[in-house]
Parts: C-alpha cells; sequence; structure tokens
C-alpha cells in the first residue's frame, strides 16, 4: 500500500488583479507530493513556478480549487491557522538567503523555532548547532553573513529551513545565486537530507543540471503542468 501524500493540490488557480488587468496566472493545477519526495519544479520565466511555491507555502492564498496537506484543508483555514501551520510544517529556502545581517549563523538557523515558540531555548540551540554541523559549518556557527561566502549562507539557510523539522522544504532557485561548485554542494546536502530525514524537497529551477539531481521532474508552462 503507498502512503498518504502530505500534499495534496486540484484545480488550483491563481487571478492576480481585475477587469481588463487580470491575469490568470495558474490556470489549474493538479499535483500530489508522497512522504520523502524530493522534485525539481521547472519551467520557462513567468510560467508561475513562484507563484505556485508561494500559495504552496501558505504565504498567499489560492484563488480557486483544493489545497491539502496533511490531511488539512488549508483553502477553508483561517489566516491563523496558515501561520501555525507554516510554522510547524514548512520551511523555505529562497534564492537570496534572506539571513539577518546582525545574528551570528547559529542565531540566524534558531530564529523560527524562537519565533515559533515565543522565546530561545537550550535545547533550541542545541539543534541549531547540530544542524550547522550537518551542513558542513559547524566550526562558522558564530560568523555573521557577511563573513560567510554565498554557498555558506545558502548552506545556513538550508540549515534555518530545517530547524522546525517540516515535512515540505520550498525552495525557490537555492542555486541561482551560486556558481557550479557551490551550487552542487548545496543539492549535494539537500539529497542527503532527503535521504538520511526524509524531508521532502519541491525545488524551482531553471537549471538542467540541478534539475538532473531531483529524481522527480514536473514542468510548468504557461499556469499549468504540462510534465510530472
Ligand atoms: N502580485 C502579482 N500581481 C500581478 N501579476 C503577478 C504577481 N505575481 C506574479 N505575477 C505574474 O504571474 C506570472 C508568473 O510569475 P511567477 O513569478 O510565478 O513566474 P516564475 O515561473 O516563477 O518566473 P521566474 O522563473 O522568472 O521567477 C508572471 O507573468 C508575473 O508577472
Amino acid at each position: 500500500m503507498s502512503a498518504e501524500p502530505i500534499l495534496s493540490v486540484r484545480d488550483l488557480t491563481k487571478v492576480f488583479g481585475e477587469g481588463e488587468a487580470q491575469a490568470k496566472v495558474l490556470k489549474g493545477i493538479d499535483l500530489t507530493m508522497a512522504p520523502g519526495e524530493m522534485a525539481a519544479l521547472l519551467g520557462p520565466s513567468g510560467s508561475g513556478k513562484s507563484t505556485l511555491l508561494t500559495i504552496l507555502g501558505t504565504l498567499m492564498r489560492a484563488s480557486g480549487g483544493r489545497h491539502e496537506m496533511l490531511g488539512v484543508d488549508l483553502m477553508q483555514a483561517s489566516d491563523a491557522e496558515r501561520t501555525a501551520f507554516r510554522s510547524r510544517h514548512l520551511g523555505f529556502v529562497f534564492q537570496f538567503h534572506h539571513l539577518l545581517p546582525d545574528l551570528t549563523a547559529l542565531e540566524n538557523v534558531m530564529m523560527p523555532a524562537a519565533a515559533a515558540a515565543g522565546r530561545e531555548s537550550r535545547a533550541m540551540r542545541e539543534r541549531a548547532a547540530e544542524l550547522l554541523d550537518a551542513v558542513g559549518l559547524a566550526d562558522r556557527r558564530d560568523y555573521r553573513p557577511g563573513a560567510l561566502s554565498g554557498g555558506q549562507r545558502q548552506r545556513v539557510a538550508v540549515a534555518r529551513a530545517l530547524i522546525n523539522q517540516p515535512v515540505l522544504v520550498l525552495a525557490d532557485e537555492p542555486t541561482g545565486n551560486l556558481d557550479r561548485q557551490a551550487a552542487d554542494q548545496v543539492m549535494q546536502l539537500i539529497r542527503s537530507i532527503n535521504q538520511t530525514l526524509a524531508t521532502s524537497f519541491l525545488i524551482s529551477t531553471h537549471d538542467e543540471h540541478i534539475a538532473g539531481q531531483c529524481p522527480r521532474r514536473i514542468e510548468l508552462l504557461d499556469g499549468r503542468i504540462v510534465r510530472s
């Protein structure tokens, strides 16, 4: 028997604007993801990749269709329920790391956990240190982002995405700002986390080399999935 999907999306649509300025950007997306899946999301610029990731991340609501995760109906959920769901079950990595410049690597990794709990704890600090160790940056925990390389910053961002033990990490061009070597290191890291922790990843990219490192590929074209 196959496992229940963690994510189930049916006929999902997104319309921006009104009247003549209206643009239908997602035109009926059907998508499921199984626990522990790692998928690349490909498509030309403007095909809707970021819009889809933003909706799946509960950072924006779809205009129509069904959006369920872990059995929760996220279309019907209130804003407060969606926020709680996000901090408990989802992680994010963006093209630009969005680390806070005045915090150390360790403090940045800890931040989503401290924000969710409303305070810091020793357990959080220990888990953040373990994650920095796992991404190969144990010796950089007290460095601020400005003193790290682009690839190191992105590895800190991956560690930060994992602090709340998410079921699914949404990554929007996580290697888009990196050279090939640093990009490969980040992808190796993501694959090893995917395999050891069974965290699912959905990774948008323009780069076939990056997509080739993902077991599944999902292709968007003009707001529709044309291959999955
Ligand atoms: N807030 C918004 N209001 C109006 N239109 C928007 C908005 N956000 C995105 N769009 C439009 O939706 C379409 C899809 O944008 P999206 O950013 O999802 O594409 P993408 O596939 O991620 O592109 P890229 O690869 O260039 O990042 C584009 O035509 C864009 O102009």
